[in-house]
């Protein structure tokens, strides 16, 4: 048993399903964890693929020391619900759903008890996750240090006041997702231009890599970077040109704005 004793991930989508994965690879035993799930194909499939035992909300919330909650959003209330009478103040609930306030989760469960809201990111399969993590009211440090044992499985933890998370949500939560889009729309443009499919996809794919290492490593602004591809009068600066011209930049400013509202929205639902 870990310190943070037995851990009980509620929803097993594709995010419980990430940390669930995460957690195993990073060393904790099948018998530490325990998952529920409300599709019972779904809770069979992942009993097979790791080993873990399934069991009922109310009994993940009378059993384990830590719950992570991993339903939608517009299911928060519904599973709060459940687990309600089962909860008790020693234990840590820790929250990955876009948009729902520590605040939400605590006026529905018993008083005191310790709310740490988390969004986390899907490249955590591949342990490159960034999870940004927030108090609640009833939280302690101790409390901030489980979250971040549980996420730092998988990637990377940073802690930010509560009032940052819409935009955090915005940001790295959904951000993989803009990544994909302009991966698909660079592996069209190769297409458009007569290279093989499985071509452009190979030469997208690495280029994005490398670029990402090449941000990472060196640590330079990306701007710095992207004028050292841009020679005088050559290509990258007629395509930039082009990206200006069709407001790109001002398309991602207004993307990442509407992500931002809509996670102000979700707990309204
Ligand atoms: N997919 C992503 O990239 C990210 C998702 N999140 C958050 O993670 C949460 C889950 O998202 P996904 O995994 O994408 O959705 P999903 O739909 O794949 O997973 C949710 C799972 O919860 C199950 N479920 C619903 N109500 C339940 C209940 N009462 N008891 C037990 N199981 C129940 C569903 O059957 C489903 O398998 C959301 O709140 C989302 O905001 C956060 C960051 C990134
Ligand atoms: O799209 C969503 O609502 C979730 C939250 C961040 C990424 N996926």
């Amino acid at each position: 048993m870990t310190a943070n004793g037995q851990v009980a991930i509620l929803g097993a989508g594709v995010m419980g399903e990430t940390l669930l994965s995460g957690l195993l690879r990073a060393g904790r035993r099948p018998g530490e964890l325990l998952i529920t799930e409300r599709r019972a194909e779904r809770a069979d499939e992942l009993r097979e693929r790791y080993g873990v035992d399934v069991v009922t909300n109310i009994e993940a919330a009378a059993k384990a020391d830590t719950l992570v909650l991993v339903v939608k959003p517009q299911d928060m209330p519904e599973l709060l619900k459940e687990i309600a009478p089962a909860v008790r103040a020693e234990q840590t609930v820790v929250s990955l759903a876009a948009g729902i306030t520590t605040g939400f989760i605590e006026s529905r469960l018993p008083e005191g008890v310790a709310v740490v809201r988390v969004m986390p990111n899907t490249p955590a399969l591949v342990d490159e996750g960034m999870a940004a993590i927030s108090r609640g009211a009833h939280c302690d440090e101790s409390h901030l240090v489980l979250a971040e044992g549980l996420l730092a499985a998988t990637g990377k933890v940073v802690r930010v006041p509560e009032k940052q998370q819409d935009a955090v949500t915005a940001i790295s939560g959904s951000g993989p997702a803009y990544i994909f889009f302009v991966v698909e729309s660079m592996i069209e443009a190769g297409v458009h231009m007569g290279l093989p499919r499985s071509t452009a996809t190979e030469l997208v794919v690495q280029t994005v890599v490398g670029s990402a290492k090449l941000l990472r490593e060196t640590g330079e602004h990306p701007t710095v970077l992207r004028e050292r591809v841009t020679s005088p009068g050559g290509t990258t600066a007629a395509a930039v040109r082009e990206l200006e011209d069709h407001k790109v930049r001002a398309a991602f400013l207004s993307a990442i704005e509407a992500a931002r509202n809509r996670s102000r929205d979700l707990a309204a639902e």
